[in-house]
């Protein structure tokens, strides 16, 4: 088994005439947590729309968990181990929280009564139970529906999704950006505990302070472009700010942005 769990290179998007994301070559190892900065419409999210198969490359090779991959659609990556959450609680306000972690891959069992399978909510709710303990979410009722969550609360129940699958890969996309600051405390909590358990993880983000308190290295998209990758530990946040607002660029990546 390689140390790699995703592994992009030449990824690009192109929308007619917008080259939104260019060249994307990007490594991440097994348990590892990577952050990507950059400005507004530097091209993160293209970056992460390509990778889950919520929209499809331009050109470029995606291989996942050794495999060379090319997503279909979101339900795709998922199957396949890759967990996304958004900053825009993609959950379903009507629905409990065992079956909007289920939402589109409901277990089911046979019926006694025909040969036909029926949905197993009992099975469904132990797995929720397990996901939520294993990340350290606290809910009070499962079954009550999501509609009367706070965002932090809704925003935990879409991390643990992540540990409720065992998926290979979580990817974050400004997951705390419509939270207040005990929910962000609350959320970055989550990630931490990912982190003991060895869960990979992409996360995006325009926190400074919260990239540095939870990841391993930062990766800088500029103008559609990577322009830098540094470890944390030999970094600061000024010399992020350089590399995001282009007064400085990484010398591997000499001639980008
Ligand atoms: N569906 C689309 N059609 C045309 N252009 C798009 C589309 N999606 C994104 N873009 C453009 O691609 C570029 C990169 O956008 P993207 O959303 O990836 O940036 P971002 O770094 O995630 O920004 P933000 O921090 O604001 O979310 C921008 O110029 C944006 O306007």
């Amino acid at each position: 088994m390689s140390g790699i769990i995703l592994e992009t290179k030449g990824l690009t998007k192109h929308y007619g005439g917008v080259h939104a994301l260019e060249d994307a070559d990007f490594i991440l190892r097994r348990g590892e947590h990577v952050a990507i900065m950059g400005d507004n419409g530097a091209g993160k999210s293209t970056f992460v729309r390509q990778i889950t198969g919520v929209e499809q490359r331009t050109r470029g090779t995606v291989i996942f968990d050794g495999q060379e991959v090319n997503f279909a659609g979101p339900l795709d990556a998922r199957e396949a181990g890759i967990e996304t959450v958004f900053q825009t609680l993609a959950l379903a306000d009507d629905l409990n929280v065992p079956d909007n972690l289920f939402l589109g891959r409901e277990a089911t069992k046979w019926n006694f009564l025909g040969p036909f399978r029926i949905l197993d909510y009992k099975a469904m709710r132990e797995s929720t139970m397990a996901g939520l303990v294993k990340t350290g979410v606290k809910i009070p009722n499962i079954r009550n529906s999501i509609a009367n969550m706070s965002g932090g609360q809704r925003q935990c129940v879409a991390i643990a999704r992540t540990a409720t699958f065992a998926s290979k890969l979580t990817i974050m996309d400004e997951p705390t950006a419509a939270l207040g600051v005990q929910e962000t405390a609350q959320v970055e909590n989550i990630v931490r505990t990912l982190k003991e358990q060895g869960e990979s993880l992409i996360l995006v983000s325009h926190n400074m302070r919260q990239v540095f308190d939870l990841v391993d290295r930062i990766i800088v998209f500029r103008r559609g472009r990577m322009v830098a990758d540094l470890d944390v530990k030999e970094t600061d946040g000024q010399d992020v700010v350089a590399y995001i607002t282009g007064a400085k660029t990484g010398a591997q990546f000499e001639g980008a942005a």
